[in-house]
């Protein structure tokens, strides 16, 4: 099978269904993060895995303003088999190269058996990871941890929290750890820096992100009210 090749009729995301191209669905998310604050200034990311094939955004460049031809295609080992850089085109091809997150994404796949991951700058995180000194973010009786798979309103829900290093690629190590000993998790938190996020597919990996997204922003919100979001 071919990897999938972007429609560019897809100009909105409320136009991608679950199985939209992996490009078109890359681009518009990232169009949408962006105006969620996700992924600015160059920073955050997004990935699929799909039949085979894994789809990820370039590296240092805004992320909301990615054509889909600019996705990077890999196979399941890793190996790049759509270099953007290397494309014919009769418009001017800027160079690029594959996103820092790449070992990140790569382990969710590997360990999670992921169908996307998303990587998010949003305020919220950073701040979640203050209010939480300690290894685990922790939140309970919130209706809003139904959204993630295994939980309801009564669990308290926890995210490991790893430190942050120099450069992106070394958090290989410690996230990989994380992952491992939080069977229950779908997000990493990364002290000062931001969440790793996935899901089954892209909509399961939507649908945590904002979630997510929604419970860190809550916890800061009740800490600066007085309450504590790990009790009940
Ligand atoms: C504001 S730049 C932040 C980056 O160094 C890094 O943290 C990041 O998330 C982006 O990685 P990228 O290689 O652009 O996909
Ligand atoms: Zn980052």
């Amino acid at each position: 099978m071919s990897h999938d090749l972007p429609v560019s009729t897809i100009t909105d995301h409320t136009q991608l269904k679950q199985e939209s191209p992996s490009q078109n669905v890359i681009v518009q998310l990232l169009k949408l993060y962006y105006k969620d604050g996700w992924v600015s200034g160059t920073g955050g990311g997004i990935s699929i895995r799909k039949n085979g094939f894994v789809y990820m955004a370039p590296s240092g460049v805004h992320k909301e303003c990615i054509d889909p031809e600019e996705i990077f295609v890999l196979d399941e080992e890793g190996k790049i088999v759509y270099d953007p850089s290397k494309r014919e085109s009769k418009l001017p091809v800027r160079p690029v190269k594959l996103s820092a997150c790449s070992p990140l994404f790569t382990l969710c796949y590997k360990h999670r058996n992921a169908g996307a991951v998303m990587h998010s700058h949003h305020m919220s995180t950073l701040l979640a990871t203050l209010i939480f000194p300690e290894k685990e973010f922790k939140i309970t009786h919130v209706e809003m941890i139904k959204g993630i798979r295994g939980h309801g309103y009564h669990s308290t829900l926890v995210v490991p929290i790893i430190d942050n290093v120099a450069e992106e690629c070394d958090l290989k190590d410690s996230m990989e750890e994380a992952v491992l000993a939080y069977p229950n998790t779908y997000a990493v938190l990364v002290r000062r820096h931001g969440v790793y996020i996935w899901g089954k597919d892209w909509l399961e990996c939507k649908t945590h992100s904002e979630v997510y997204h929604y419970l860190f922003d809550a916890a800061v919100k009740m800490k600066q009210l007085g309450f504590d979001p790990s009790t009940y």
